[in-house]
């Protein structure tokens, strides 16, 4: 199959964030489990005892994201991805199952060790336009992490500067505001802004669907150098069997709520076990590999 293109040229140089270091490599440690994950929404009518109001949207959901590794979680519009996405960021209580953060129940989590969790566990959202607050100038949104970390206005600049190299932009952009940037640099911006935070494991929702298909190989690129550069656990959600297949370790395919298959992609893509994930790749225009 033909790569996208870009995806194969040439990897973005990797440079390391300051205070980042390269972590090492721990495949064997969990660091994100979701356990029998699932979630209904609408309040149930409870004088009634009915729960006719009440939408299940995902059951019994396991999976775990590792340092070093991506995980995909691929399936279509409306399979119930972003709200996986907000549970595992805690933003979002499941309705049953846990979330295990190394090992400790999230939602037993209080004060300063939820904020930890908070700030291991980082988003990077597809409308990156709408999760930079409009207001603020590039340096103002990478100074945030860094006041969150309680890292002293001396050393911000420097970090800054260098978590911009990191994804490559120049620091001219440092007085922009996100409108003044196209999708791409905004997109690097909000991973810059991830980056500065030094989590343990990032969250990318569509991080590349609303992108043209240059700029995606790129933050592809750039996403999987950081990723190998820090040993980033990733978790990568979205409906693009191309992109699934370049940044994923394993697989997951969700069909309304559910798990129906898992695995590596040359076994997911080579040898489809479920009726549902052989209609998405078929549905895909011919999908691109991309040799690892
Ligand atoms: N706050 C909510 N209240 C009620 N229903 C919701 C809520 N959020 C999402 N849903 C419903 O849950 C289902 C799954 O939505 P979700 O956004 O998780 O899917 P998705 O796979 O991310 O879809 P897309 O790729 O289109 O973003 C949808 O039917 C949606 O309408």
């Amino acid at each position: 199959m033909t790569p996208s293109p870009g995806m194969e040229t040439g990897a973005i140089a990797c440079r390391p964030l300051p205070g980042t270091g390269a972590r090492q490599r721990r495949e064997d440690l969990a660091m994100l489990e979701l356990q029998g994950i699932g979630k209904s929404y609408g309040a149930p009518r409870s004088w009634l005892g009915s729960a006719r109001n009440q939408r299940t949207v995902l059951q019994d959901i396991s999976m775990t994201v590792r340092p070093g590794r991506t995980l995909g979680l691929i399936g279509e519009s409306g399979a119930g991805k972003s709200t996986l996405a907000r549970i595992a960021l805690g933003l979002l209580a499941p309705t049953s199952g846990t979330v295990l953060f190394d090992g400790t129940d999230v939602a037993n989590l209080r004060g300063r060790a939820r904020m930890k969790f908070r700030r291991a566990v980082q988003p990077v959202f597809q409308d990156a336009a709408g999760a930079l607050n409009p207001r603020l100038g590039v340096e103002a949104i990478l100074s945030e992490p860094l006041y969150l970390r309680g890292i002293a206005p001396s050393e911000r600049p420097d970090r800054i500067k260098a978590a911009l190299e990191a994804v490559d932009l120049v620091p001219d952009l440092l007085r922009r505001r996100p409108r003044d940037l196209s999708g791409g640099q905004r997109q690097r911006i909000g991973l810059a802004r991830a980056l500065l935070m030094e989590p343990s494991i990032l969250i990318l929702d569509e991080p590349v669907s609303a992108l043209d298909v240059l700029t995606q190989a790129q933050i592809l690129n750039l996403i999987k150098d950081l990723q190998v550069q820090t040993g980033l656990g990733c978790l990568f959600i979205g409906h693009d069997l191309a992109v699934a297949d370049f940044l994923c370790d394993e697989i997951a395919v969700l069909d309304r709520g559910r798990i129906v298959e898992q695995g590596h992609p040359n076994q997911l893509f080579g040898a489809p076990k479920h009726a549902y994930t052989r209609q998405l790749i078929k549905a895909t225009l011919r999908p691109a590999r991309v040799s690892k």
